[in-house]
């Protein structure tokens, strides 16, 4: 190659790489898109230190630099927009929630057999309707959740068994409530439990519980095509096989349930798995809907409870004003009962509080534009991703005061709730896509805090001090906290007899 041709394509890569890098596009955009932190050629974002897990903090900084409704771009897919404060959220949620309603499809989902019966990662189709209105009246009414209780209360009271036995012991919180969240599902779905206390660890660890963690691990990894689909059918770093492969093992564990039922033919359980065979439900789409019942609906609740103890350990005079409520309210030698919660405001402040520092699912789900529109003022292009950070906004100082401190205090006396109504307080979204679960998640989450806070008093192992409790949190998925907590319990004395 002569001098002067290779000079002149040294000078052309870079001209052309800029062409059609993502800046060029938003210099000469007609209209205006959100600010951001400038994007390299094909890259775009990519070069952003994150430490791991913390994204959420990684995302919070930038918006403190370039707004509430900022631009990324990562790879050579569709920019994400990130919201991070009340005004940009209701925008997206209320003001545009028709257009911004999709979902974007991380490639680790797009698991054949499943994916097209999600209602998880669907647009708001027929089918997601369908799916919505079978759980609504099927599953997580206020009807429904009432006739739940007896199981919410069996479940709750093999919980604070299992804790009575570890008197004294050092217990890994999160993976008890987990059990119990589990089997509370497994219970309300095919009337069985899915986790046993007792059994050895790796047991559970290759039965549901395990399976659902792996499920979340690997939805969590970055995954090269969710940033050049080009690579897509390679499946480079294999997610999408070991996905596939543990949809498959999920499938298998309550196939043979399901295969059971529809032999039988008698229905007379009246269970969830019963409503669905009598609704004609094929074996593929029963197993998509006991996946997005089983995957969402752990975690989610078992690490509100985990941050909402570990939270009021920290807080000793927050658990003392706790533990007399539940001592006026129900006495000191009677057991929670699940039609106490209404008269347990302290309580209610707790959950709602823990809900506002800890949001599991801190970015709600990942929503897509369906079609172009606009969010404070700027252009969002049709398919980009949406990111709400309900972390920022529910620790935004302009909003809430003292934000970084646990003060339940602040929700006595308040009308804001997590309904969707006050979008400073999104834990479980608004509009469209809200959690579907909400009743039944706020009833559980009260239920087995108030139940554990009333029959045990709590210290931290090896005589550490409360002061001295790990908080540090990571997002995998949900926001986790970083230390599990490790905790001793001992039944207050009034009530061994009940546990
Ligand atoms: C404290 C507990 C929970 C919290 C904080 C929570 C929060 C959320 C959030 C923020 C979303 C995303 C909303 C959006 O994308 O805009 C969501 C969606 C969802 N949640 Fe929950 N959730 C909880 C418990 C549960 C439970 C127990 C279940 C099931 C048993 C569940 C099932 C779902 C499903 C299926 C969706 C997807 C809905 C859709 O795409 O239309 N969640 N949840």
């Amino acid at each position: 190659m002569d001098p002067l041709t290779l000079l002149l394509i040294l000078f052309t890569l870079p001209l052309l790489s800029l062409f059609f890098s993502f800046e060029f596009k938003r210099f000469i955009s007609p209209k205006k898109l959100p600010p951001g932190p400038f994007a390299w050629p094909f890259i775009g974002n990519t070069v952003l230190s994150v430490s791991e897990g913390q994204l959420h903090v990684a995302l919070a900084d930038l918006a403190k630099k370039y707004g509430p409704l900022m631009m990324l771009k990562f790879g050579l897919v569709p920019p994400l927009m990130v919201a991070s404060n009340h005004v940009a959220a209701m925008e997206i949620l209320k003001t545009q929630d028709k257009a911004c309603s999709g979902r974007n499809v991380a490639h680790s989902v797009q698991v054949p057999g499943y994916i097209q019966h999600s209602m998880v990662w669907a647009d708001c189709s027929e089918h997601w309707k369908m799916v919505r209105r079978i759980w609504r009246t099927e599953l997580f009414s206020t009807k429904m959740v009432d006739l739940q209780t007896s199981i919410r209360e069996e479940k709750v009271r093999e919980l604070l068994w299992f804790l009575r036995r570890k008197e004294g012991q050092i217990v890994q919180l999160s993976d008890a409530i987990f059990g119990c969240i589990i089997n509370v599902l497994g219970s309300i779905i095919f009337n069985q439990n899915v986790y046993d206390y007792e059994g050895k660890v790796d047991d559970n660890e290759k039965g549901m519980k395990g399976m659902i963690r792996q499920l979340m691990v690997l939805a969590a990894k970055p995954n090269l095509p969710d940033f050049y689909p080009v690579f897509g059918p390679l499946d480079l770093q294999g997610i999408r096989r070991t996905t596939a492969e543990c949809v498959k093992r999920m499938n298998e564990y309550w196939g043979g349930i399901v295969k059971e039922r529809r032999a039988s033919k008698d229905h007379s359980r009246n269970d969830f798995l019963d409503v669905l065979i009598q609704a004609d439900f094929t074996d593929a789409q029963i197993d998509a809907l006991l996946l997005e019942i089983f995957g969402p609906g752990s975690d989610t609740s078992s690490c509100t409870i985990e941050w909402a103890m570990s939270e009021l350990i920290k807080n000793p005079n927050k658990l003392l004003k706790l533990q007399d409520e539940l001592n006026q309210v129900i006495g000191q030698s009677k057991d929670v009962s699940e039609s106490d919660l209404e008269n347990l405001p302290y309580l209610h402040a707790c959950i709602k509080e823990t809900l506002r520092l800890h949001p599991p699912v801190t970015f709600l789900l990942p929503h897509r534009a369906t079609e172009t529109c606009e969010v404070m003022n700027c252009t969002i292009p049709k398919d980009s991703q949406i990111f709400v950070n309900a972390h920022s906004i529910q620790r935004d100082p302009e909003v809430w005061e003292d934000p970084l401190v646990f003060k339940p205090e602040r929700f006595l006396n308040s009308s804001v709730d997590y309904q969707g109504n006050d979008f400073h307080y999104i834990p479980f979204g608004a509009g469209r896509r809200i959690c579907p679960a909400l009743n039944m998640a706020s009833r559980a989450t009260r239920f087995i805090l108030a139940s554990l806070i009333h029959n045990f008093e709590w210290s931290l192992p090896n005589g550490m001090k409360p002061s001295e409790l790990d908080m540090r949190d990571a997002f995998v998925l949900v926001l986790a906290k970083t230390v599990p907590l490790s905790v001793v319990p001992r039944a207050r004395s009034s009530l061994s007899n009940v546990v």
